[in-house]
């Protein structure tokens, strides 16, 4: 029985316990206070009297909390029939509402939210239960597969067991076969001894019949254990012991059972001497003879018919050249077959600055026609040995679906200094002889002390004494062996600077005992100390009466070249080329001084020098003279020469004697080039003739571009708009003058220009035409050429516009200091620049008395334009300056005449115009210089 009391009763049906207390006692229940229980009957005591109580307020509080209440109206409603009588109809009307309490619907509220509550929790519940489900699914599902292929890669490795197996297995069979042979082979032996001793027998008439019977058995029997042991090997054993058998062979068997599949045919051949060596020599003629009635070919090896059918990718490897091994198939095994790739192939492909189609095609594994192809469709119509510059291959690869990585690996320089790695190590050189040139003013003898030492010591032991000129030559001497470089000295010396090349250890200078120092002189002096080459000077003519040693050194001292008896560092010494005299002495120096310089060389490997000088020839085509700096040239050597490249198809040294190698320090002339290389061009040896072209290649590429940034930077304008920038604080100006005092003048008050920033220094000044070597000293010391009142000769011209060296012509020597003081500053402009169209030379001259002074010309270079702008240059001076007053071809007006015609030219206000003399032909034009 359960009981509780009033007060939690009252909490449980929600009323007041006092409201309860009264309420049962109401209902009979009376004397309860709220802490007493209450029992059972006592509730239902009082549950009667609620329900037995007031009939209207039936809201027990464990009932179902709701009111009814009940409302009937009666009314009458008049009404007039049809017939027109009136009628009273009685109306009653029912209402019933029902009130609810407010705890019931909060308590049905709360259940529904908390029924919501429960079913969203429980949908929750069911999703996150779907999810797992799904995910186990998954992984059961991962597992199975991994399974699967687990069951695959054992079953593929269970194959390639098989197949290994089966390859032993062929092998066993072959190496059973050949002792098979072998033991046919014995027997047969056996056989023809055991006729020969039957043979024999009969014919000695001795009755011999046992032992020649037990012979041949002998000969068999030993035979046979090696034909049957395989087999028996080969049927009991299960197959990875197969694999083992062959290592129980004997030691020609072994040989036999190794060739797999893919034995290459080398391996072959030596199979069979080892075979023919294991077997006793007389059984090789019947094996041989026995193949030939077997085969009816192939007389060689016993076996050489069966091993064809398991080399046979080994054959076609041979065939197609380089196959990979992995593409050979097997006509024992098919495990190994090509698999087609499932997905697109992209590779990553190295591009360097330039490259071949082929080579392109090559690195993406396709046809170079597919290459072209696709490059036709971007527009570009190549051949495959084109060499594409990189961004048309960035393009054409990332056309074709494959990476393009740019690379400086197929930089055909760095492959080029890769090729050259090897003579890093610099503990390996080991000294060679010096290389010297000689320099010195016209007359003062150079050609005459060269031959003087060259016949002395070269010519000596030659039939005839003719030497080939080569450029170059070695001389023995007491100490060593010396190279010359006999080329006209400035001209090479210059170029070879100008490019960077020092070919030169020790430069002789030569300056006659009678006449002193002279411009050439000076210039020499110049070029050496630019180049930081030694200087040993040879005072020449001394067996003269006007020799005058003293008043060289002197001169050569206000040059700065002190003598080493004045406390100076230049050894000097008095020769003559005539008598020999101090020749000897002079050769010592160049040793002794040679020997301070420590001059080594690699005297190994692929060789690399200088070009000394090339030239072409009609029958022999690009002949050049090239000096071993490096390493070992050699005969048939790959070469690679500046922008040109070749084979050495012919060398020979200069003594005229064909060789096939030289060493460090000599001088050989080579044939085999593509082209005439330049003096002072590099030359080295490379392994690689297609690396080779595509270097030269390279080298014409880069050389152009470097040409167009010199172009900018030699301009003086540019020069100075630079220092603006704080690249440029050295000015160089070399100036050639009509006179010398204009020359003096100009220096002095150029060298007076230069402030702390700025320095205007001027490398060299002379009286003259501007020339080949003013050129080349101005390109090697970035220099300007300033020519007051004199020109420049054609070939300077053409090296000068070549190598972009700007050559400014003035005739005014304030206008050449505001000019440079001007750019200085930075306010050089507006600029009239001077566009030379053409050179004419006057060959006849014509009086014709209305017109004037006609000149009949002939146009050497370029083209001559009427109104043009012209110069006349006598000797290299020009004399006037106009313009064109007519220009005629025989009798016409013409507007132009171009270069190798003749035509006649009138000169506005000139008429002194003398036969020989030069016309320069120029345009005007005003140019703003942007700083
Ligand atoms: N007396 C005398 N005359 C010499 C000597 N050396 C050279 N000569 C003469 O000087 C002249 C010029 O000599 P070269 O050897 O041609 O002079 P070079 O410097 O080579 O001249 P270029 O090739 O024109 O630059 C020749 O007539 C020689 O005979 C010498 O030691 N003594």
């Amino acid at each position: 029985m359960s009981t509780i009391t009033i007060k939690a009763f009252a909490e449980q049906i929600g009323i007041e316990p006092e409201r309860l207390v009264k309420q049962l006692g109401d209902a009979g229940v009376a004397g309860k206070s709220v802490e007493d229980s209450l029992r059972d009957e006592e509730k239902r005591q009082l549950l009667e009297f609620l329900r037995g109580g007031t009939a209207a307020a039936s809201a027990a509080p464990a009932g179902r909390g709701k009111i009814t209440l009940k409302k009937k109206t009666n009314s009458e409603i008049q009404q007039t029939t049809k017939t027109g009588m009136a009628r009273t109809v009685q109306v009653q009307t029912k209402r019933r509402r029902t009130f609810v309490k407010r705890e019931v619907l909060e308590q049905e509220e709360a259940e529904r939210q908390e029924a919501d509550r429960l079913r969203q929790q429980t949908e929750k519940a069911e999703a996150e239960q779907q999810r797992l489900a799904a995910e186990a699914e998954a992984e059961q599902a991962r597992i199975a597969e991994e399974a699967k292929r687990e069951e695959a890669e054992k079953a593929a490795e269970a194959e390639r067991v098989a197949a290994e197996q089966a390859a032993a297995e062929a092998a066993q069979a072959a190496a059973k076969l050949a002792s098979e042979k072998a033991a046919e082979a014995e027997t047969e032996v056996a056989k023809v001894a055991e006729v020969e001793k039957v043979v024999e027998a009969k014919t000695q008439t001795v009755s011999k019949a046992e032992p020649s019977a037990d012979e041949p058995k002998a000969a068999t029997e030993p035979a046979k254990p090696s034909a049957a042991e395989p087999k028996k090997v080969a049927a009991e054993k299960p197959a990875p012991a197969k694999v083992e058998a062959p290592k129980e062979q004997p030691k020609p068997r072994r040989e036999v059972a190794m060739p797999s599949i893919i034995r290459k045919a080398s391996e072959r051949k030596r199979v069979s001497p080892i075979i023919k060596q294991a077997e006793p020599k007389p059984v090789v003629a019947p094996v041989a003879t026995e193949n030939k009635a077997g085969k009816g070919k192939g007389k060689r090896k016993p076996f050489a018919g069966r091993e064809e059918l398991h080399v046979a990718g080994g054959r076609r490897r041979q065939k197609g050249g380089k196959r990979r091994p992995s593409n050979i198939k097997s006509s024992v095994s098919d495990q190994h077959a090509f698999e087609r790739p499932v997905a697109p192939v992209v590779r990553d492909v190295q591009i360097g600055e330039t490259i071949s189609v082929s080579d392109l095609a090559a690195q993406m594994s396709i046809k170079a026609a597919e290459v072209v192809k696709a490059l036709f469709k971007m527009g570009t119509m190549v051949t495959i040995n084109h060499t594409l510059d990189q961004d048309t291959a960035m393009l054409v690869v990332e056309e074709m679906g494959h990476n393009p990585v740019e690379s400086r690996q197929s930089d055909p320089e760095a492959f080029l200094s890769a090729n050259l790695a090897v003579e890093v190590d610099e503990s390996t050189y080991e000294p060679r002889c010096p290389v010297v040139t000689v320099m010195g003013h016209v007359d003062h003898g150079k050609t005459s002390l060269l031959d003087y030492i060259r016949k002395a010591r070269v010519t000596d032991g030659e039939a005839g004494g003719i030497t080939q000129h080569i450029g170059a030559y070695q001389v023995q001497t007491s100490n060593g062996q010396i190279t010359f470089l006999d080329t006209p000295g400035h001209e090479a010396f210059g170029a070879m600077r100008a490019r960077g090349a020092q070919a030169t250890d020790l430069i002789i200078l030569v300056v006659a005992a009678d006449d002193g120092v002279k411009p050439q002189t000076i210039e020499a002096i110049k070029h050496a100390k630019s180049a930081n080459v030694p200087i040993i000077v040879a005072i020449n003519k001394m067996d003269k009466d006007s020799a005058d040693p003293d008043r060289v050194k002197q001169e050569l001292a206000n040059q700065d070249v002190i003598p080493e008896s004045w406390g100076g560092d230049v050894m000097m010494i008095p020769v003559s080329a005539h008598t020999g005299l101090g020749v000897e002495e002079l050769l010592e120096s160049v040793a002794v001084q040679s020997e301070l310089l420590e001059l080594k060389a690699r005297p190994s490997g692929n060789a690399s020098g200088l070009v000394v000088e090339a030239r072409l020839d009609k029958g022999r085509g690009a002949v050049c003279t090239v000096l071993v700096q490096h390493g070992i040239l050699k005969y048939g050597d790959i070469v690679l020469v500046g922008q040109e490249t070749g084979r050495i198809r012919a060398m020979v040294d200069d003594a005229g004697n064909t060789i096939k190698e030289a060493g460090p320090s000599k001088p050989v002339e080579i044939q085999g080039m593509s082209g005439v290389p330049a003096a002072g061009d590099e030359m080295i040896v490379v392994d690689d003739e297609r690396k080779a072209r595509e270097a030269a290649e390279f080298r014409h590429h880069k050389d152009r571009e470097s040409r167009l940034a010199r172009q900018q930077a030699a301009k003086l304008e540019n020069m100075f708009s630079q220092m603006g920038e704080g690249e440029v604080k050295n000015v160089n100006v070399l100036i050639k003058g009509d006179v010398q005092g204009s020359i003096e003048a100009l220096s002095e008050s150029l060298n007076k220009l230069s402030t702390d920033d700025v320095k205007v220094s001027v490398v060299h000044g002379m009286v003259g035409a501007i020339n080949e070597s003013d050129v080349n000293l101005a390109m090697a010391s970035s220099a300007v050429i300033i020519g007051f009142n004199v020109r420049a000769d054609a070939q300077a011209r053409k090296l000068a516009e070549q190598e972009d060296v700007q050559i400014r012509y003035y005739s005014i020597i304030y206008e050449v200091i505001d000019d440079v003081k001007a750019a200085m500053e930075g306010l050089l402009d507006p600029e009239i620049r001077e566009d030379v169209m053409g050179h004419v030379e006057v060959r006849e001259v014509f009086k014709a008395p209305k017109i004037g002074t006609i000149a009949g010309c002939y146009v050497t270079e370029g083209v001559v334009k009427r109104n043009a702008h012209v110069r006349i240059v006598r000797d290299s001076v020009v004399i006037f300056e106009g313009t064109i007053d007519s220009l005629r071809r025989f009798k016409d007006d013409v507007s132009e005449v171009k270069m190798g015609t003749e035509c006649g030219i009138g000169v506005v206000n000139y008429s002194d115009i003398k036969v020989g003399d030069q016309l320069e032909i120029f345009e005007k034009t005003e140019v703003k210089v942007t700083l």
